[in-house]
């Protein structure tokens, strides 16, 4: 029997959850695979129920469980608390740290129908297939953050981006264990020529690389990276770069394949390990059945695989939704002529049907 907490969470993530729920279910009947589903409250609902947005019990579930399967967090109504109680900051951050979660994979994959749906030329995004790996549990999000008054009476704000050896030797040998299983070639992502910690960042990979010889290493600055992404997608196998510039650069590459709501993502690194899409809770869509499933079903295949060993399930939710979109069928977010509009359930059904 595998565990799963389910964090529904807020906005698109109420809708988006229950039909990953639904696909796993599916799987789960026709492979005779024995899964439990365990729900937990975070952020808004949380918030109402116990005065926090990460209460101790929704933390013991994840904790208990052998993965966790969490929507988004954020809402216009959280937006009001203070920022020590916002959901992005009291819960997601502290619940990615708490789980040991310090390595965020997100795979950017291009499927052949929605080529059209790109932003760029057929002959760019064909075939991509890029391995966004980005640290989770540090840099700027975690660093020490203050406000202060000054002399003169006006404001002044912290962020401070810290980044330990150890930090960076663990998600730089993740990187480069996942480019020797690929197609070899590692690029590290950061802004040596000005930051500090980006100088120990490029110092540790340009360390390890001997240990992987069979992999090539090269190193880009961030800004050259997302102008990249869009200018020659092809050349990128494995990207491995910080917190922040993970975070801006997955967001950003998500749109080769088509949506945001293309991007499923995986974090890894403890004992229980936490899949959610790459997008937020997507406040101006929410609760209108519009929002794209498929970053969220896509990262209940990678739970499958990555803490299940469930391979045959987790192809069969990829190959579903291969066929979907291959049938025609789109969310508004995907949409182009001649093909069929849907929303958030009927994807989910649709995709479900391709299973069953
Ligand atoms: N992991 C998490 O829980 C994350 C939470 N957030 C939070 O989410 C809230 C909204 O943030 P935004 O900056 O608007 O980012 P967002 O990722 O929620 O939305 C950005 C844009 O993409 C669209 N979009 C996102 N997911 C979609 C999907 N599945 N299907 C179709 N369209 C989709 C939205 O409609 C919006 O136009 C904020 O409170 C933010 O802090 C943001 C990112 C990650
Ligand atoms: C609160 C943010 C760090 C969430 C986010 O944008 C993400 O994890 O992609
Ligand atoms: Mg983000």
């Amino acid at each position: 029997m595998h565990q799963i907490a389910v964090l529904a969470g807020d906005g698109i993530g109420r809708e988006i959850v229950p039909e990953a729920v639904a696909v796993l279910e599916t799987v789960a009947a026709k492979y005779h695979y024995s899964l439990e589903f365990r729900t937990g409250l975070v952020s808004e609902d949380a918030y109402e129920k116990y005065g926090h947005p990460l209460p101790p019990a929704t933390l013991e579930l994840c904790r208990n469980s052998e993965a966790v399967l969490l929507g988004a967090v954020g809402s216009p109504k959280m937006d009001q608390l203070p920022p020590e109680l916002r959901p992005e900051r009291a819960a997601l951050l502290p619940l990615r740290k708490e789980l040991g979660l310090f390595a965020n994979l997100r795979p950017v994959k291009v499927y052949d129908p929605l080529i059209g749906a790109s932003t760029l030329k057929p002959e760019a995004v064909q075939g991509i297939n890029i391995l966004i790996l980005r640290e989770l549990t540090g840099g700027l999000y975690f660093g020490p953050k203050k406000r202060e008054r000054l002399a003169d009476g006006s404001e002044q704000a912290l962020d401070t981006l810290v980044y330990s050896t150890p930090e960076i030797e663990r998600i730089g040998r993740l990187a480069f264990s996942a480019a020797r299983a690929r197609r070899g070639k590692l690029v590290s992502v950061d802004k040596a020529n000005v930051l500090e910690s980006s100088r120990l960042w490029r110092e540790t990979m340009v360390r390890l690389a001997p240990e992987y010889p069979e992999v090539d290493l090269s190193h880009m600055y961030v800004d050259n990276c997302a102008m990249q992404l869009v200018r020659w997608p092809g050349q990128f196998d494995v990207i491995v770069t910080e917190n922040t510039f993970g975070d801006i650069l997955s967001d950003q590459a998500s749109m080769l394949a088509g949506s945001l709501g293309m991007l499923p993502s995986a974090s890894l690194g403890g004992k229980v390990a936490l899949y959610e899409p790459s997008h937020g809770s997507a406040p101006d869509i929410a609760g209108k059945d519009l929002a794209n499933p498929l970053a969220t079903i896509l990262s209940a295949a990678m739970m499958l695989r990555h803490s299940f060993g469930l391979e045959e399930g987790a192809r069969a939710i990829e190959a579903a939704v291969a066929q979907v979109l291959d049938d025609g069928f789109r969310t508004p977010d995907l949409m182009t002529e001649g093909m069929t509009r849907v929303g958030t359930q009927a994807m989910g059904r649709e995709v479900r049907i391709r299973i069953a």
